[in-house]
């Protein structure tokens, strides 16, 4: 009887053997996808002053209590722009959005609800506004420190930079910002039937969708993936390009050559290449005989050939070490639960079994639906239109309306 890691077994393994990288100083543009080395603090209460939140007049509230009321206009105040008067009973200050709020003042009226008065004698030295409405003493003041108090925590480390993150770094005048290294993630793809694109197909060959899958997928997970290209079933050349590309890498992905058939020589390379191997098969079906070695300090996982088995490998496996090396606060799986719209039996195989699901809110519940197309380890056109993984434990069958767990896929775009 064969015997197989769980997975749970499989991520002990891995994750306690990973560690963040060091950390290194970018600039403010070039932080975005990259995982934040240290905590950011505010240097400045933001807004950094009290300031209009509308185009208006900045008065005393206490001069509308009567209104209609005429006030008098002393001066006029733009975004960037700094009052000179200070607003005393019966007076008005011209204010726009963004502007600082004049001393005296303790409220804006909208430019809506005013009239410029231009008819008396006085107006039409002095402008004079009508007042129309009432306001409350703080309407439309932005309070200095209202978002975040001076030292308030802006950022925690290990979360991502995106569009949202960079707004509040730029709001705080930060232009540099510590980042953890980005991994420098290895693609070794194996096979002599294997050709790269622009090349013409011979019977029996395939294109190579591996090393593309996985150059991206190691994108979305902010790594940098650097590809070594194909070697054909030749155990030394295997060897020295394992060794050579775990030498300059901080994680080493292979694929092919992992099964028990007459050229799946990848175990033997890793060993050949000085490795430690440290497990071989996990109870998962997809992607069955993943392996997971060490070459040097390098750890390499050796992912099926089959593509759509080698998304799955990539997708439990490498990814939670592939955050925790970028520096990610929660690198591991977050399943969430749903409801299962289909009956599906997993006793005869045994493994644990992952299947390529859409999730759909269904009368407000979360709903894992199947596609009618093959799950075969060798279909990968449902990969695009993959939402998440279910899984269904070994030995178990799944009833309609039951809740599974599944696996959301985290599909972020990044350069
Ligand atoms: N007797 C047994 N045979 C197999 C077993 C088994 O337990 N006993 N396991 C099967 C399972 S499950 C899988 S998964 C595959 C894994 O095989 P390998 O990881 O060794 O992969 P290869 O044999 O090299 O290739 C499998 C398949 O995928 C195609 N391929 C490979 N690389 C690429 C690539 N870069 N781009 C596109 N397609 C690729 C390859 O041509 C094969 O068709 O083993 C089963 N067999
Ligand atoms: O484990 Mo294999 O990946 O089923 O096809």
């Amino acid at each position: 009887m064969e015997s197989f890691l769980t997975l749970e077994a499989a991520w002990e393994e891995t994750m306690s053997r990973t560690a963040a990288l060091g950390t290194e100083e970018v600039e403010l543009m070039d932080a975005y996808g990259r995982f934040l080395g240290k905590k950011v603090t505010a240097r400045l209460p933001f807004p950094a002053f009290d300031r209009s939140a509308l185009d208006g007049y900045a008065v005393r509230a206490a001069d509308l209590k009567d209104a209609p009321v005429t006030l008098r206009v002393l001066e006029e105040v733009g975004a960037g722009q700094v009052p000179t008067q200070v607003v005393g009973t019966g007076q008005a200050t011209r204010i726009m959005t963004g502007a600082p709020i004049p001393v005296g003042a303790d409220a804006i009226v909208r430019l809506e609800v005013t009239e410029r008065v231009d008819g008396s004698h006085e107006a039409q030295t002095v402008p004079h506004v009508r007042i129309l409405l009432t306001v409350a003493a703080g309407e439309a003041i932005s309070r200095q420190g209202e978002d975040t108090p001076a030292g308030a925590l802006l950022l925690e480390a290990g979360c991502q930079i995106g569009g949202a993150e960079l707004a509040v770094l730029g709001a705080n005048g930060v232009d540099r910002v510590t980042v953890y290294r980005r991994p420098r993630v290895g693609v070794i793809v194996s096979g002599a039937e294997v050709r790269p694109a622009g090349q013409s197909l011979e019977a029996g060959q395939v294109y190579d969708s591996n090393g593309p899958m996985l150059a991206g997928l190691i994108r979305e997970q902010g790594g940098h993936p650097i590809l070594y290209g194909q070697v054909g079933d030749d155990l030394e050349a295997t060897a020295r390009l394992v060794k050579k590309a775990a030498a300059s890498c901080d994680l080493l992905l292979t694929t092919g050559g992992v099964s028990v058939g007459d050229y799946d020589l990848m175990r033997d390379a890793y060993v050949q290449a000085g490795g430690e191997l440290l497990f071989w098969k996990v109870s998962m079906r997809p992607g069955t005989p993943v392996t997971y070695a060490r070459v040097g300090a390098t750890p390499v996982f050796g992912l099926s050939g089959n593509p759509a088995a080698a998304f799955i490998n990539f997708v439990l496996l490498v990814q939670p070490v592939l955050r925790k090396l970028a520096g990610h606060a929660q690198p591991e799986h977050r399943p969430v639960k749903a409801m299962l719209d289909s009956q599906i039996d997993a006793r005869v195989i045994g493994l644990d079994r992952f299947l390529r699901v859409n999730l759909i809110m269904q009368e407000a519940v979360l709903t894992a639906v199947l596609p009618t197309h093959s799950q075969k380890a060798g279909i990968l056109t449902t990969l695009p239109h993959t939402d998440a993984l279910l899984r269904i434990p070994g030995g178990t069958s799944v009833q309609h309306g039951q809740l599974v767990d599944v696996y959301p896929l985290q599909r972020g775009v990044h350069t």
